[in-house]
């Protein structure tokens, strides 16, 4: 199947310059969706995750399905005051601005192997980020999931070594 032909470019969104890459046209394909989310969880699958995290928003559109699909446990990593019980905390920037993400104290039992999913790595700061949540939780981060890797922002060399697996490079 070709994904490439469900993700739209959208130019100066949400700032000159950036070339938003849409996943919302994959989204609504549903033999596209069910194409993509198989496929994703038979690449992560070999990293054997006692859970996965997905980043706020897009993360959790495919974090809660592969981690059904693994039968793991899933834990939203969100930006700022959004997770109710103590949270640790780590800043980051993004391709288009800066921010701060949370993870809860207690989102897994210590030494849980954490599978860390996202729609997009650009920079990696995003992710970068929350590879030092997952360890401040006293877990071992077992690798990265990405629909789309834009790989000129070489967004990888941020991250730690970890097998990373995106379905999707531009
Ligand atoms: O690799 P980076 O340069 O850090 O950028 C990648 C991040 O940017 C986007 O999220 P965004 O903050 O736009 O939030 P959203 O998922 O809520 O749209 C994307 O979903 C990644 O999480
Ligand atoms: N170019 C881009 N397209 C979609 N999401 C993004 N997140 C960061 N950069 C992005």
């Amino acid at each position: 199947m070709d994904l490439k032909a469900h993700i739209r470019d959208i130019p100066d969104f949400p700032k000159p310059g950036i070339l938003f890459r849409d996943i919302t046209p994959l989204l609504s394909d549903p033999t596209a969706l069910q194409y993509t989310i198989d496929l994703f969880a038979e690449q992560v699958a070999e990293y054997r995750p006692n859970y996965i995290v997905g980043i706020e928003s897009r993360g959790f559109i495919f974090g809660m399905p592969l981690a059904y699909k693994l039968g793991v446990g899933f834990a939203p990593v969100r930006k700022p005051g959004k997770l109710p019980a103590a949270v640790h905390t780590a800043s980051y920037a993004l391709e288009y601005g800066k921010d701060t993400l949370e993870l809860h104290q207690d989102a897994f039992p210590e030494g849980s192997r954490v599978l860390i999913i996202d729609d997009l790595i650009a920079t990696g700061g995003t992710a970068a980020a929350t590879a030092k949540l997952v360890e401040q939780t006293g877990c071992t981060v077992a690798g990265y999931g990405f629909v789309i890797e834009l790989v000129g922002l070489e967004g990888r060399t941020k991250l730690p070594d970890v097998p990373v697996t995106v379905l999707l490079q531009y």
